[in-house]
């Protein structure tokens, strides 16, 4: 019996398929086939690997999430995780035990941490030190979130007298972080498409890629290692503050006797993905909220009137639980991850088993692919006019929160059982960093001549798996009327 058809895609070139068809945006021509064809899942070759990718929410729901038993799989990324080291990150493991123990480690004892009062105290600590840096230097402004979204990071996971001074752990996080991402670009090294280079020796002409792995396999050991001996050796001191790697490696400790789910390898290899997954991403967030506000005077003026009046009466700092009494900063902070997801093509996940779907055929071993930005772009769920940031897209006509409207963590985050686990994490320290910055600062156009970097524009930003704003002009003041010291 002849299996179904393949779903619909564009036409493919000898050997390379659709290679040459995507550019260094490939969400952008992925939405557009998916237009073509009338269809929200399409079909690629990537040189020989079947690529499915999905473009609605129903469809994302249906297969990455109700069927995620067999679409919970990652694809082999020999050059970040053989030769450069990093497969001890579990974003890159098989879905598998291994996979599993991690991922309940981050569970149960670093994500409950975000909720409670010390994070949200700590990280407000962070913001003033980050509104005090954004007035002094504000040209730095980029330097300064990744310094903010460092600090938040590194306290939770290694204890706030880590996070302070020279502070190297955050610099090693933004080296590991670019190092990881410089791997995984698609087709930058043939040894993903031909495993076997793996064994060509560094002397060998042409295997440069051997030098580039040995710098990322140092980086990676020291990331793995050098922050976690520090601590360990802290507990022996008795000077370690509480964060995530004390409570663990207490908690292992104390059931010393019975056997314990993981163990101190486990440990440190969740200490070091938050470093990689959390400092960029808060970081770039951020930047995005500023160039959003830039952009758009008036929203920044709404939202500041919003946040004014709530000091005001309340004399509190708003937090994340307050989104009912700040409709229009809940509804900002909704806009931010919908106009610009910082991933738009998420991390592939990879198909275990054959599947059908829509009377389609899709083969074991695809890749497969949410993509956040046709769903972040698709008016039946988020209205008109979905390129502009217009936060009024989640208000009712009172300016209640209209919660009907999917929340776009639904998509900006990722899916089924491998969503980002870091996402309370990160919409905590990116609301209070939010919040800090429109009670304090003027947020505009920078009328500096001498100012070299980019205009402000919405397509202004690097290439790559991120959507990350290149350095761009602007003008960060201490705002005229101060309403109440926060
Ligand atoms: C705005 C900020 C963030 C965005 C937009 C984001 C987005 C994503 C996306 C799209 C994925 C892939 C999900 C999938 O495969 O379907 C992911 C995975 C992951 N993220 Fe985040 N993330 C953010 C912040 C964070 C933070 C703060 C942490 C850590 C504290 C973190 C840790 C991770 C980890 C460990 C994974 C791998 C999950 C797995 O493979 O099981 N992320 N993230």
């Amino acid at each position: 019996k002849s299996l179904p058809p393949f779903p619909p895609g564009p036409p493919q070139c000898p050997l390379v398929g659709n290679l040459f068809s995507l550019t260094s945006r490939p969400w952008e021509p992925c939405m557009q086939w998916s237009r073509e064809y009338h269809s929200d899942i399409i079909r690629l070759n990537l040189v020989g690997t079947s690529v499915i990718v999905l473009s609605s929410l129903s469809a994302t729901e249906a297969l990455l999430a109700k069927r995620s038993a067999i679409y919970s799989d990652r694809p082999p990324a020999p050059m970040a995780c053989d030769l450069m080291g990093w497969k001890y990150l579990f974003v890159f493991m098989n879905y598998g035990d291994e996979w599993r123990t991690h991922r309940r480690l981050f569970s149960q004892e670093l994500s409950p941490l975000a909720t409670e009062n010390e994070f949200r105290t700590s990280t407000r600590v962070s913001a003033h030190h980050l509104l005090r840096r954004l007035l002094h230097e504000p040209k730095d402004y980029l330097e300064h979130l990744y310094r903010y979204a460092g600090e938040v990071i590194i306290s939770l996971t290694y204890g706030g007298d880590a996070a302070v001074g020279e502070a190297p752990y955050i610099h090693l996080a933004e080296q590991g972080t670019k190092n990881i991402a410089s791997a995984v670009v698609p087709g930058r090294f043939l040894v993903d498409v031909l495993p076997i280079l793996r064994h060509v020796p560094e002397w060998f002409p042409g295997a440069g890629f051997q030098i580039i792995a040995r710098e990322g396999k140092n980086l990676a050991e020291k990331m793995r290692n050098v922050p976690f001996m520090d601590m360990k050796r802290k507990m022996e001191e008795g000077t370690a503050q509480a964060c995530f790697t004390v409570n663990a490696l207490q908690a292992l400790d104390s059931c010393r006797d019975s056997s314990s789910y993981f163990d101190e390898s486990t440990v440190k290899n969740v200490a070091a993905v938050t470093s990689i997954g959390g400092v960029e991403t808060i970081a770039m967030t951020l930047s995005i909220f500023i160039l959003a506000m830039v952009l758009n005077p008036d929203v920044l003026k709404k939202a500041q009137r919003e946040v004014d009046e709530v000091v005001k009466q309340t004399g509190e700092f708003p937090d994340l639980n307050d989104e009912d009494v700040l409709p229009y900063v809940a509804a900002v902070m909704r806009e931010l991850l919908r106009w610009k997801p910082l991933a738009p093509i998420g991390i592939p996940h990879r198909l275990s088993t054959d599947d059908h779907y829509q009377g389609y055929h899709l083969p074991a071993g695809s890749l497969v692919i949410g993509n956040a930005w046709a769903i972040l772009r698709d008016e039946k769920l988020y209205g008109p006019d979905t390129e502009a940031f217009k936060p009024e897209r989640f208000l009712h006509s009172d300016g209640k929160l209209n919660k009907t409207i999917p929340h776009p963590e639904t998509s900006a985050f990722g899916f089924g059982r491998r969503i980002c686990p870091g996402s309370h994490i990160a919409m905590s320290a990116v609301w209070i960093g939010v919040v800090s910055m429109l009670a304090k600062l003027d947020i505009g156009r920078s009328t500096d001549e001498t100012d070299e970097r980019e205009e402000p524009h919405e397509m202004a930003f690097g290439g790559g798996g991120m959507i990350t704003p290149l350095p761009f002009k602007c003008s960060l003041t201490l705002r005229a009327v101060e309403v109440v010291d926060i």
